[in-house]
């Protein structure tokens, strides 16, 4: 049993781990796993990525406590477009991830490890051809490219046309200068979810886009309060969560007032299975706004050594996190 923040009364959160493979590596991945809470309002997940430490994943426990306890805003919406997410995998699967999806808006990784120009050109040609020329593709270069390759890169890759290219540069200086040279709307992924304030942090000039992430931002309000601080039009995106963690994006995508751009919210079905008979999956390229319950937690519970691993890095985060309203520090094992 755990419980939620170190002094307001304490709501017992009963945690779970998960350990599921995924079908293709993504961000350097190949199996995913992450802590499940239970509280009063529902599920959330906590799942930070193994590289980062303890002060960043405090947002991301926020996020899965705000699940558990809070709940989330009233949505506007009852289902919300998604993107086939891409990973950086040669033509021939990438046209059939696309194809298999529904979904008429494609994200491409590409400036991958491993992977050449030549290569993430192939791939963005596949995915035209799967989705014709009615669909929208957008990249993803997570900050690979300097300013130089970025120009270089972009005009090669937006012959098969491009809604826009995810942080394509590491700094917001870059991106500002970026933007001056080409045409293509820029994203601001990184640059927001790792400031250390991302209602802050200046982006005027930078991007034409925000990608927002419910767990790294701290939560569904939380979002929103960076939404309206910027005042740009918004990309709900995952962090690679199993379906309990998805619902939370989907809340959030749910809730944003307007919402131009189909989100990122697909990348359930790069897992090779879920916590739950009823996977958060796109239908006709969108996902239906709605609760899940994780009916799997025996078939995908971690092993042992993952589950210690993640109850041990819990209780280090909350050590360290200001209290968070309507919960108390972890007092035990899991179930
Ligand atoms: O946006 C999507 O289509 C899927 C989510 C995604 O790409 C992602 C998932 C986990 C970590 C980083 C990223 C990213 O946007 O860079
Ligand atoms: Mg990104």
């Amino acid at each position: 049993m755990i419980t939620a923040g170190p002094d307001a009364p304490s709501v017992a959160l009963s945690a779970h781990v998960y350990r599921i493979p995924l079908r293709t590596r993504f961000r350097g991945i190949d199996v995913r796993d992450a802590v499940l809470v239970q509280g009063p309002a529902g599920w959330g997940e906590f799942c930070p990525f193994w590289d980062y430490d303890d002060a960043t994943s405090r947002r991301w426990w926020a996020s899965a406590v705000e699940a558990a306890v809070l709940g989330w805003p009233a949505p506007q919406r009852s289902t919300v477009p998604v993107n086939v997410t891409v990973p950086a995998v040669g033509p021939e699967q990438a046209h059939a991830l696309v194809t298999a999806s529904g979904c008429s808006t494609a994200k491409v990784k590409v400036a991958e490890p491993g992977q050449t120009p030549a290569d993430d050109v192939a791939r963005v040609e596949a995915v035209r051809d799967a989705l014709g020329p009615a669909g929208a593709i957008r990249v993803d270069s997570n900050a690979a490219w300097d300013v130089d390759t970025a120009v270089a890169r972009i005009r090669e890759l937006d012959r098969v046309g491009l809604e826009y290219v995810e942080q394509p540069c590491a700094t917001v200086a870059e991106l500002v200068a970026l933007r001056r040279r080409t045409d293509v709307r820029i994203a601001a992924d990184e640059v927001l979810r790792l400031a250390a304030d991302p209602l802050r942090v200046d982006l005027r000039e930078a991007c034409d886009v925000l990608v927002l992430k419910v767990a790294p931002l701290g939560g569904v309000r939380a979002a929103l309060a960076v939404a309206e601080a910027h005042g740009l039009p918004c990309v709900v995106s995952s962090a690679l969560e199993s379906s309990v963690g998805m619902a939370a994006g989907v809340a959030l995508a749910a809730a944003l007032p307007e919402l131009p751009f189909a989100c990122g919210l697909a990348t359930v079905a790069l897992f090779t299975d879920d916590v739950t008979s009823t996977p958060l999956l796109p239908v006709d390229g969108a996902v239906a706004v709605r609760a899940v319950v994780p009916d799997r937690l025996a078939e995908t519970a971690a092993d042992p050594d993952t589950e210690r691993r993640w109850l041990d890095r819990l209780a280090a985060v909350q050590a360290g996190s200001p209290p968070c309203p309507g919960t108390a520090p972890v007092s035990g094992a899991s179930a």
